[in-house]
Formats: structure tokens, sequence, C-alpha cells
């Protein structure tokens, strides 16, 4: 199903070959994960009287798309350009699409690694799963070469999956992360 999802986001941005991206996920090198999250619940969050508990903080993902299914408890938020945060209604029989940081290289900037976090819930335990589709440690993730306009330069320095991965990991999780990778010549890229 992923890799379906992705071939359609390819024919969108009219990328050639439309495999380009799930080729990467279907690599049997491919970097992909799957991680399973509990929250439980908060009572003691009515104490707190309306403030917000984080449950798991503000971040992007890192790799190229997430796919998540939840239950159906409420508490991921995505914040939008003017920094509110809007929260995703839950829903168990849908599926939850992000675009990854790498992703947002590979399309120069078009599609956004949108970040979001998961408040804490007082009442009900909120459980989710995610399938994080990377491509192999040694991919180097460049912006898609159908998909420039004549003359568009690449806004960040060309780098390999594993650098971008080993340079997160030492990051802090709401750094924002690209920013490294960013030229600092020829526009911003910005958040
Ligand atoms: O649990 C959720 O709903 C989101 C978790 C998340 O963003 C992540 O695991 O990267
Ligand atoms: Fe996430």
């Amino acid at each position: 199903m992923t890799f379906e999802v992705v071939e359609l986001m390819a024919d969108g941005l009219k990328i050639e070959p439309r495999d380009a991206l799930s080729r990467l996920l279907r690599d049997e090198k491919s970097d992909s994960c799957f991680r399973l999250n509990h929250y439980p619940p908060c009572p003691e969050l009515q104490a707190l009287g309306g403030r917000n508990l984080i449950g798991f903080g503000e971040h992007t993902d890192p790799q190229i798309i997430s796919v998540l299914r939840s239950n159906n408890t409420s508490g991921l938020q995505i914040c939008l350009r003017d920094k509110t945060w809007v929260s995703v209604p839950p829903d168990q029989t849908s599926f939850f699409i992000n675009v990854g940081d790498a992703l947002q290289v590979m399309t120069n900037g078009r599609l956004r690694s949108v970040r979001h976090r998961v408040l804490a819930e007082s009442m009900r335990s909120r459980v989710s799963m995610i399938y994080f589709g990377g491509p192999p440690l040694n991919e180097k993730i460049a912006p898609l070469a159908s998909l420039m306009a004549k003359g568009e330069e690449s806004l960040y320095e060309e780098f390999t999956w594993w650098e971008y991965k080993t340079s997160a990991y030492k990051s802090r999780l709401g750094d924002y992360r690209l920013g490294l990778f960013e030229k600092k010549t020829g526009g911003a890229a910005g958040q």
C-alpha cells in the first residue's frame, strides 16, 4: 500500500520513472522500520487545569514517508505554517500519511515534512503504529532530476541517508535537522 502511495505522489509531481521513490522502499536494503507507541491515560492532566502534557515531543520524521494507524484516541497534532497546532482526528479505519525530511529534499521543498507531536489524554490510552519508509543507507538524497524546473538549483547539500540519519540521532528531537544541510546561498528553504 505504501509503495502505491508514493507512486501516486510521484505521478502527481510528474516524477519519472514513477517508481523513483518506491524502488527505494522496496529495495532489500531499504532502511525502513516499524514503531508501536503506547500512551497510557494521564488522569493527572485534570489537575493541570487545561495545560498540555506532551506524550511525544514535536519533531519531523526523517525518512521518506511515514504511514500511521492509531486507535480511536486523539492526541496527534500537526503544526501549521503560522505555528498553530491542529489536532488530527483519530480514525482507526484510516491511515495518516506523513512526508519525511528525505522526501522534502527529494522534491526540493515542494512537499514539506510537517512538524507533529502527541499530547497525552486524560482518560483513554492511545496506541499508534507507524511504518517509516527509508532508503538504503548508502543512497544519495538529492532532488529528483525529473521534477526540477529548468535552471532550478537544489536547496540542499548532497548527503547520503546514512549521513542524515547519523546527524539526526545526534540532534535533539525537536531540532530543525534539515537546517544543517540547507545551502546557505540561493534562498532559504526555511522551516
Ligand atoms: O503516536 C503517534 O501518533 C505519532 C508518533 C510519531 O510521530 C512517531 O513515532 O514518529
Ligand atoms: Fe513522528
